[in-house]
């Protein structure tokens, strides 16, 4: 069965004054951890075609709110969320990965497993060719052969955005992706995700703490505070 499409969800609507195309809409949504409320009738859409920041204090339930809306999409939505897109066509890029020194893949075999429907074990032409267009994208080509263990911190976030990208996301989620990087290499990753999100018509969720990305960078900011959810356009 596929997802239900509302009205609200494929048309237009008012944010503070201006138009936008809603991606996802939440409405009355209450989600607790371990006998904990998080969230109390929280309502709120997510923009289209745009960077959205996710913001909030340590511990205000970022990472679970983005958890819960991925169980969702897994459960062709509930009756709290409503969206046009499959599970399939949304990828997150996790908060914390454990890549060691030793990590035994080179970047180019760690981003090729990003690749949905591997009937054999190896890669067809289209995707050999799909995955040099994507090591090309996010400026991979030149160390595609080196270990990921060896990358820097910039280096392996993009090889984390490359493997997403490999399955073709509508809705694309990163966790903190910028929380080790130094300050170059996150504007150097936020200017490629805003790059990548207009050449592919994506969607970006960004879950950040900073407060220069998000003003240099959000085109929308969901706030969580206080059990709510408050959507704003920035810029
Ligand atoms: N499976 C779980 N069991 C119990 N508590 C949980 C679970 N998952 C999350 N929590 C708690 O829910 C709260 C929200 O956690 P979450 O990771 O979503 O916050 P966050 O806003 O993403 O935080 P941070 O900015 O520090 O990453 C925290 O207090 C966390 O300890």
């Amino acid at each position: 069965m596929h997802p239900q499409i509302s009205a609200d969800v494929c048309g237009f609507c008012i944010l503070k004054g201006t138009h936008m195309s809603t991606l996802l809409k939440v409405t009355n949504l209450t989600i607790e951890v371990a006998h904990r409320r998080l969230f109390e009738n929280l309502n709120f859409e997510l923009p289209a075609n745009a960077l959205t920041c996710i913001t909030g204090e340590n511990g205000v339930g970022k990472t679970t709110l983005v958890k819960h809306l991925l169980r969702d999409l897994d459960l062709n939505y509930t009756s709290h969320t409503t969206c046009h897109l499959k599970r399939s066509q949304v990828q997150y890029v996790p908060q914390l990965r454990n890549i060691d020194d030793d990590y035994p893949l080179s970047i180019r075999s760690f981003v090729q497993l990003g690749f949905k429907y591997h009937f054999w074990p190896w890669l067809n032409q289209a995707m050999k060719v799909k995955l040099e267009q994507v090591l090309a994208e996010t400026n991979l080509t030149k160390i595609a052969n080196q270990p990921l263990g060896h990358a820097s911190g910039g280096e392996k976030q993009r090889a984390y955005l490359a493997q997403a990208l490999c399955a073709d996301p509508s809705l694309l989620i990163l966790d903190e992706a910028t929380a080790s990087l130094d300050r170059s290499s996150k504007h150097e990753l936020l200017k490629l995700l805003k790059q990548i999100m207009a050449d592919r018509n994506l969607t970006i969720l960004f879950i950040t703490h900073d407060p220069e990305l998000i003003a240099a960078y959000a085109d929308y900011e969901l706030n969580l505070d206080n059990h709510t959810a408050t959507v704003t356009k920035k810029g």
